[in-house]
């Protein structure tokens, strides 16, 4: 990493009375990366990003962003859009005034009417916020990571309870402001999002990174899959398998492409129909089942 990171944690550790939630826990995010901290339950991601965030203090090790301690709150703050799990908007307010107490609270300028567009409730500026649908108030959380442009942006599962259609706004909207410079912190249970969306994944268990890198490194380790189902007259296999509890053949390999076009070969010259045949590269949700299997 050249430049100075955004984020730079080294040797985070963070106990609660006697439990050590978090151990000596070290990465980095670069500017203008989109980086996923994903894990078990329990893993330590909150505990972690409300460190990170400025809203808890280390155990012991340090963690800058920007180059400094989070906990300088007018030096960073200024420079970071958070959007929470709920970001407890008063149920009183109205969407827009809602928006607007954004702009007081992040010290950062912007248009009202451009973050409403943004996160289309320009329809909804003059309803309080309690006559909100759940998706409606996930959009507006959302508001306080696009007001102004923040230099980083944590989102913590951004797309909960949000449709097809809004959860492809809002990854439009962060592609958006990549674009403009602002780099991601992610944390999704939709492993999917992460995988199509993030550079590299910080995958945590048990306090610790399980591993981290690139989806390619983490997926790298396992093997992708074939699975059909096969009729019980056909004759041996040409590869090793496994029959899983459902009554479908499993091959695993990591030459994908060479034994799909041997096993359709030999089912082709056996006249065999692999029925409801699937073939995939690892997904991330293979890498999280092989965790604790390891
Ligand atoms: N205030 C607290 N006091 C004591 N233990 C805590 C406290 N907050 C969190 N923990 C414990 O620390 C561990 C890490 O919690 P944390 O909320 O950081 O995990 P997480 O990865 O965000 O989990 P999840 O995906 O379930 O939200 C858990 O075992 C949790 O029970």
């Amino acid at each position: 990493m050249t430049s100075t990171p955004v984020i730079d944690v080294e040797r985070l550790n963070l106990n609660y009375g006697d439990f050590h939630a978090v151990k000596d826990l070290s990465f980095q995010v670069a500017k203008g990366e989109l980086y996923a901290l994903l894990g078990t339950n329990g893993a330590g991601k909150t505990s972690t990003l409300e460190t990170v965030e400025g809203h808890r203090t280390a155990t012991s090790g340090t963690v800058r962003v920007f180059g400094q301690s989070p906990r300088d709150r007018r030096a960073v703050r200024p420079r970071m859009g958070i959007m929470l799990q709920e970001s407890g908007f008063s149920p009183d307010l109205t969407v827009k005034e809602s928006v607007r107490l954004i702009g007081s609270l992040s010290q950062r300028r912007d248009r009202v009417e451009r973050v409403l567009s943004i996160v289309d409730l320009t329809h909804k500026a003059g309803t309080q916020v309690s006559q909100l649908s759940g998706g409606e108030k996930r959009r507006l959380d959302f508001a306080t990571a696009v007001y102004g442009n923040p230099e980083l942006i944590f989102l913590d599962e951004p797309t909960t309870g949000l449709d097809i259609q809004s959860r492809d706004a809002l990854w439009d909207a962060v592609e958006k402001l990549r674009e403009d410079g602002s780099t991601i912190v992610l944390t999704t249970h939709y492993l999917e999002e992460a995988q199509q969306r993030a550079d590299r994944i910080g995958l945590m268990h048990q306090g610790a990174f399980h591993q981290e890198g690139t989806v390619a490194e983490l997926t790298r380790t396992l093997p992708a899959a074939i699975r059909f189902f096969l009729p019980a007259t056909a004759p041996a296999l040409p590869l090793r398998a496994k029959r899983e509890s459902d009554g479908k053949v499993l091959v695993e390999t990591f030459c994908l492409q060479k034994d799909l076009h041997l096993l359709l070969g030999w089912a082709h010259a056996n006249a065999v129909e692999l029925r409801e045949l699937e073939a995939g590269p690892t997904r991330l949700d293979d890498v999280f089942r092989a965790i604790g299997s390891a």
